[in-house]
Formats: C-alpha cells, sequence, structure tokens
C-alpha cells in the first residue's frame, strides 16, 4: 500500500486523563487506517475506546504526538501541529471529512429528523437531496424524516444518526458503540446496516464496540488495546502497523 492509500498516520501519540479511579493513558506506538477500510475497535469499558475515537475524530487533542496525520485526499494534513496553530482549519476539515455517529445518536431535538441527517452536508457545503434519499431509503426512515428525534425510538434515531453521518459524504465515519443503547435485536441490525452502508458505498469506518462477538470474523480490521494495569492507574496500547 503506498502512502496516497493512507487516511490515518500515527506514531507515539499520547493522551493521559483522570481516569474513573487512578490515572488513565492511551498510548498509540503505531496506528494506520488506510482509505476504505472498516476497523472495529474493540475493549472492555474503560479501556479507551471513545478516547481513541474522539482523537482521531479531532474533537480531543493528544497530549504528544511524533506524528498524527489525516490525509483527506490532497496530502496528509498534520492534526497535531493543527491543534496547535490552525484550530479553524482543524474545525473545517472536521465538518468536511468526518461523520460522528455517538452511542445515543446525538440528534438535536429542536430539528425534524430531515434538517438533523442535512445540516452537516449544508454547513459542508455538499447537500445532495438524492444522497438523502437514498441513505433514507436504505436505513429504512424516508417515512420519518418529519417527525422530530424526541418522537422516535431509540433505534430509528441511531439510523437517523447514521444518515446524517453519511450524508455529507465523509472521508471517515466514526462510530462510537452506535448500537449500545439498542436491544439485542435491533443492535445486530442495526449494526449490520451500518458496515453495509460504508462498504457499498466506500466509506472509511472505524467502529467501536465492547461486545466481544462484534467484528469476529467478519474479515473487517480489528484493533483490541494491550491494557497494562498497576494499582489504580491504567495504561491502554492501541497499535497497528499498515504501511510495509
Ligand atoms: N472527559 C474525561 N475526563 C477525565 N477522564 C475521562 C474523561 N473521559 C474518559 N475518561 C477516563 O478515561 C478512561 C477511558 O475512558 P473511555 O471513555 O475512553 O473508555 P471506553 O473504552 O470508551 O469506555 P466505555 O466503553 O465505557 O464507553 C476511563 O478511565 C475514563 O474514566
Amino acid at each position: 500500500m503506498t502512502a496516497a492509500g493512507v487516511l490515518y498516520d500515527l506514531r507515539d501519540v499520547r493522551k493521559a486523563r483522570g481516569g474513573a479511579r487512578g490515572r488513565f493513558r492511551l498510548d498509540i506506538p503505531e496506528l494506520t487506517v488506510l482509505r476504505g477500510e472498516v476497523v472495529i475497535v474493540r475493549g472492555p469499558s474503560g479501556c479507551g475506546k471513545s478516547t481513541l475515537l474522539d482523537l482521531l475524530a479531532m474533537t480531543l487533542r493528544p497530549d504528544d504526538a511524533e506524528r498524527f496525520t489525516f490525509d483527506p485526499g490532497q496530502g496528509p494534513v498534520s492534526i497535531h501541529a493543527s491543534w496547535r496553530h490552525n484550530q479553524d482549519g482543524l474545525s473545517s476539515l472536521r465538518g468536511a471529512f468526518v461523520g460522528y455517529i455517538v452511542q445515543t445518536g446525538g440528534l438535536l431535538p429542536y430539528l425534524s429528523a430531515r434538517e438533523n441527517i442535512e445540516l452537516p452536508a449544508r454547513l459542508a457545503g455538499r447537500y445532495d437531496p438524492q444522497r438523502v434519499r437514498a441513505l433514507a431509503e436504505h436505513l429504512d426512515i424516508a417515512h420519518l424524516l418529519a417527525r422530530s428525534p424526541g418522537s422516535l425510538s431509540v433505534g430509528e434515531r441511531q439510523r437517523v444518526a447514521i444518515a446524517r453521518a453519511l450524508a455529507h459524504d465523509p472521508g471517515v465515519v466514526i462510530a462510537d458503540e452506535p448500537t449500545a443503547a439498542l436491544d439485542p435485536v435491533n443492535a445486530e441490525v442495526t449494526f449490520r446496516l451500518l458496515l453495509e452502508l460504508v462498504t457499498g458505498i466506500g466509506t472509511t469506518a472505524i467502529v467501536a464496540t465492547h461486545d466481544p462477538n462484534r467484528g469476529a470474523g467478519s474479515g473487517f480490521a480489528l484493533i483490541e488495546p494491550v491494557l497494562e494495569r498497576s494499582g489504580d492507574d491504567i495504561r491502554a496500547v492501541f497499535s497497528r502497523g499498515g504501511l510495509s
């Protein structure tokens, strides 16, 4: 794989947080994500999945990074340098190229489902009604678009959130336990729909789950942290090479 196919390239990235009891430290010695890949990030509660996804979504600033680049298509951009010198540029990059799905949908309650889906696409200047229609049909929410999020079931809200994350044709979809709030049957269906959509469109996706059965035997790339405990302190090491 050439460097042109690399979406993320991270080397020696670190983030420390005050954990639930002791200190939590996330270390990424090496992590590459290739364009078009689906990567499952799997591990138990508290192992740092959300921290890793927030770093990749450019919503959380790393403490330190030897290298942290994201290539939107015109060449790699240093995310670490952007955090220090160009946060406006970072916001634009995030808005245009990242679709983020959180555990509970995160929809704006005062907008209809349709307005929620269209908003990021309009902000990014990439609103495409045909794309919105196709996503809504695939996710079986076309009949719900006029409704407010509060009148939808949790599963319906999550499907709207998936459509919203994909509507602006992002470079990457990042989904943080997108089915954690759903019952097992709905969770299975929604997880499958998300993966079907991103693989069908060819969008890179990074999906976190605590479920040890998710992603098993799927052929998708899998990242699981190595956890080191010292008293109440935890160090989680997420690593994955990709370039030969
Ligand atoms: N905003 C924060 N401030 C301080 N500590 C935090 C913050 N967010 C998370 N942490 C801590 O960082 C550690 C990793 O949390 P994180 O949410 O990344 O794990 P997770 O694997 O996503 O967990 P879960 O599956 O329960 O969502 C935990 O010890 C947590 O308490």
